[in-house]
C-alpha cells in the first residue's frame, strides 16, 4: 500500500484533474462525480470565528485575503506538500500553470483576482472551486477546503439570500459522507450557538467525521476557561477538540511572522496553568499532523471504494459512449467514408429485408401469389362478353358488309377491348410493389443503428431512395404495360385454328341432328365467339399472371437490390466538406453529452492508473 505522502499527494491530483473537468464538490453534475469520492477535509465557521487565522498557522504564512464582509467567496481548495528542509517556499495555482509564487502577498492578490473572474465585483458566490498547492518544508502533506464563512447579514450590493446562498454552498461540500468536517468555533463565545457546530450536527450526527476546534482561548475572559468543551463536557464528539491560539489583530497588524506566532502558540500552551496539562494535543501544528495522519487512513480505507467507483464509472461511460456513438472526423474524406459505410449499412438491412434475413419481403410474394391473380380474377370479362355486348361489338366491326364465314374483326375487337381490361391490375400490383419498397426503406433506415445520430443524413438518405424507387417505378410500369400491349399487338394463331378445326367438327355434327332457325344459328354462333373469346382471355390472363412479376421484379425489386443509392452516392461524391459536414450534424446536446462523457472517461481511466500505480509503489 502507497505511502501516507504519495496517497495524500495522489488525491491532490485527482482532485486538481477533477476540478480542471468541472468535477468538484459543490457541483451539480449529471455524471456520477469521482471527486465526491475523495476523502476531503473542509473548512467551515461562522464569520470571524478564526478560520483564516488557523489555515495560515497550519501553512505557517500570511496569504489569505483579508477585509471586511465575505472575503472568501469560492472554495479555496489548499494542497499541502511537505518539502525537504532547507528547499525554499513557493505557491502554484491550477489556474496559472507555471507561475510560482514565491511572494505570499501575491498569492493573497492572485486569489482575489481570481474571485473577481468568477464571481464579478459585487461580492456574489461561486461554488467553482479555486486550486492553490503550497510547496513548503514547514508544512505536512494535507489538504483542506477553505469554504466562506457563514455569515448572517448581507453587506451592501450582496444580494439578500446570500446567507442562505452560503449555507447552501457550505453544506453541498460537508453533506458528502467523504468530507471530514473542521467546524471552527471561537472560545469566547457560547458553544450551543457556534454556527460551525450546529451545521456539522446536521449533516454528520453523530460527530463521526466532524473535528472541533476552539480558537481564540486567549481572548476568554479573565477566569474563564474553556475545559469543559475541551474536555467534552459540555459538547461531546468522537474525535479530541482542538484549542488554537492564532494571532490577534494587532499582531496581524504588527505583522507579526507566522513562525513568531507558532512559537507563542506553543509557549502559551506550554505554560498555561489551565491547558498545560493538555499541551501535546493544542495549537496548530498539532491540528495539521493529526489531520494529515487522519486523512491519510482515511484515504487509505476508501481506495477499495474508489477503485470500485472507478470502474463502474468506467464501464457506465464507456456504454453511454458506444450509444451515443463515436465523434466523426473533421475532415472531408473522413466524413465521406463515415457517410459511404452508413449508407452501406443501411443497404445491407434494406436487402434482408428483401432477401428474407428480415420481414417483409414476402409481402411483394403476396401481390404476386394473391393480389394480383385475385385483381385478374375480379376484372369483368363476363359484362364485355355477354351476348348483347359480343353481338354489339361484332356487328359494329362488320360495318356495311356482314362477315361472311368468321367475324374476323369483331374477334380482334373483343379480345383488345378485353386484354384493355389487364392494364388495371397491372398498375396496381407495380403500384402494391413500389408501397412495399418505400416502407421497407423506412423501416431499414429506422433499423440501421448508425444514422440514429443523424437526422439530416437520414432525410436525405430517404429522399434518394425515394425518387430512385420512383424511376424504378416509372420503368417498371412501362415494362408491365408494354407486356399487356404486346399480347393485344399479335394474337396466339394456333388458339383459334384448333378453335376452328373444333368448331367445323361439331357443325357437321348439329346439322344432321336437328334443324335449327336461322335466328337460333345466329344466338349460337355469338355464344361461341363469346365463349372462344373468354378461353383466349383466359389463356393471356394465365400468361399475364407469370409474365408481370416477372418485369415488376426485374424493373423494381433488382433494381432497387443493385442500385438504390448509385445516384446519392454520385452526388455525395462531388460534395464538398461542408456540404458533407452538413449531413453528419448531430443534435448538438448529444455532442456535447458525448464530449463531456469522453472527458470524463479520460479523468477516470487516468485516475485508475495513478491509483493503481501508487497502490503497486506504496
Ligand atoms: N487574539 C486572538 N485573535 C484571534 C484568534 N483567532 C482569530 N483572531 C482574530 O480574529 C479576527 C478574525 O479572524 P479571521 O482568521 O480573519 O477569521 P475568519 O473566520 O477567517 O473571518 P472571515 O474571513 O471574516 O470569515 C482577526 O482579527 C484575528 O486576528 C485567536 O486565537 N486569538
Amino acid at each position: 500500500m502507497a505511502t501516507m505522502e504519495s496517497l495524500i499527494g495522489l488525491v491532490n491530483r485527482i482532485q486538481r484533474a477533477c476540478t480542471a473537468l468541472g468535477d468538484y464538490g459543490g457541483g451539480n453534475n449529471a455524471l456520477s462525480s469521482l471527486w465526491e469520492a475523495l476523502p476531503s477535509v473542509a473548512v467551515v465557521g461562522g464569520q470571524s470565528s478564526g478560520k483564516s487565522s488557523v489555515l495560515e498557522s497550519i501553512v505557517g504564512r500570511d496569504f489569505l485575503p483579508r477585509g471586511s464582509g465575505i472575503v472568501t467567496r469560492r472554495p479555496l481548495v489548499l494542497q499541502l506538500h511537505k518539502t525537504e528542509h532547507g528547499t525554499y517556499e513557493y505557491a502554484e495555482f491550477l489556474h496559472l500553470t507555471n507561475k510560482r509564487f514565491t511572494n505570499f502577498s501575491l498569492v493573497r492578490k492572485e486569489i482575489q483576482d481570481e474571485t473577481d473572474r468568477i464571481t464579478g465585483k459585487n461580492k456574489q458566490i461561486s461554488p467553482v472551486p479555486i486550486h492553490l498547492s503550497i510547496f513548503s518544508p514547514n508544512v505536512v502533506d494535507l489538504t483542506l477546503i477553505d469554504l466562506p464563512g457563514l455569515t448572517k447579514v448581507a453587506v451592501e450590493g450582496q444580494p439578500e439570500t446570500i446567507a442562505e446562498d452560503i449555507e447552501s454552498m457550505v453544506r453541498s461540500y460537508v453533506a458528502k459522507p467523504n468530507c471530514l468536517i473542521l467546524a471552527i468555533s471561537p472560545a469566547n463565545q457560547d458553544i450551543a450557538t457556534s454556527d460551525a457546530i450546529k451545521l456539522a450536527k446536521e449533516v454528520d450526527p453523530t460527530g463521526g467525521r466532524t473535528f472541533g476546534v476552539l480558537t481564540k482561548l486567549d481572548l476568554m475572559d479573565k477566569g474563564t476557561n474553556a475545559l469543559d468543551v475541551i474536555e467534552g463536557r459540555s459538547y461531546r464528539m468522537q474525535y479530541p477538540w482542538a484549542g488554537i491560539v492564532n494571532r490577534s489583530q494587532a499582531d496581524i497588524n504588527k505583522n507579526v511572522d507566522m513562525m513568531v506566532a507558532r512559537r507563542k502558540e506553543r509557549e502559551y500552551f506550554e505554560t498555561s496553568p489551565d491547558y498545560g496539562h493538555l499541551a501535546n494535543k493544542m495549537g496548530s501544528e498539532y491540528l495539521a499532523k493529526m489531520l494529515s495522519k487522519l486523512l491519510e487512513s482515511v484515504i487509505r480505507a476508501r481506495i477499495p471504494n474508489i477503485i470500485t467507483l472507478i470502474n463502474r464509472s468506467i464501464e457506465e461511460l464507456e456504454r453511454e459512449l458506444d450509444q451515443l456513438g463515436r465523434p466523426i472526423a473533421i475532415d472531408a474524406g473522413a466524413k465521406l467514408y463515415n457517410i459511404l459505410g452508413m449508407c452501406r449499412a443501411f443497404e445491407k438491412i434494406f436487402k434482408e429485408h428483401l432477401d428474407g434475413g428480415r420481414p417483409g419481403g414476402a409481402r411483394i410474394y403476396g401481390i404476386f401469389d394473391y393480389q394480383l391473380p385475385g385483381a385478374i380474377g375480379k376484372l369483368p370479362f363476363d359484362r364485355h362478353l355477354s351476348l348483347e355486348s359480343v353481338k354489339r361489338i361484332v356487328s359494329q366491326s362488320d360495318g356495311y358488309q356482314p362477315h361472311l364465314i368468321a367475324p374476323e374483326m369483331g374477334y380482334r375487337r373483343l379480345i383488345e377491348g378485353s386484354l384493355y381490361l389487364f392494364r388495371g391490375p397491372a398498375e396496381a400490383s407495380v403500384n402494391a410493389v413500389h408501397s412495399v419498397l418505400k416502407e421497407l426503406v423506412r423501416k431499414s433506415i429506422a433499423e440501421t443503428e448508425e444514422l440514429k445520430r443523424f437526422p439530416s443524413l437520414q432525410t436525405e438518405l430517404a429522399a434518394a431512395a425515394n425518387s430512385s424507387l420512383e424511376k424504378f417505378r416509372e420503368e417498371s410500369m412501362k415494362s408491365v404495360l408494354m407486356l399487356v400491349d404486346m399480347e393485344a399487338s399479335y394474337l396466339t394463331v394456333d388458339f383459334f385454328r384448333k378453335l376452328h378445326e373444333m368448331d367445323t367438327q361439331g357443325s357437321q355434327n348439329t346439322s344432321l341432328s336437328s334443324p335449327t332457325t336461322v335466328e337460333q344459328n345466329g344466338e349460337r354462333q355469338f355464344r361461341t365467339i363469346a365463349s372462344n373469346v373468354a378461353g383466349y382471355i383466359k389463356m393471356v390472363a394465365d400468361t399475364l399472371a407469370n409474365t408481370i412479376p416477372k418485369a415488376v421484379v426485374h424493373c423494381q425489386v433488382r433494381q432497387a437490390k443493385l442500385a438504390l443509392l448509385n445516384y446519392f452516392y454520385t452526388q455525395m461524391s462531388q460534395r464538398q466538406g461542408k456540404h458533407l459536414g452538413q449531413l453528419l450534424d448531430e443534435n448538438p446536446a448529444l455532442m456535447e453529452r458525448r464530449l463531456q462523457c469522453a472527458k470524463r472517461l479520460e479523468l477516470y481511466k487516468n485516475a485508475r492508473d495513478e491509483i493503481d500505480a501508487a497502490v503497486w509503489l506504496g
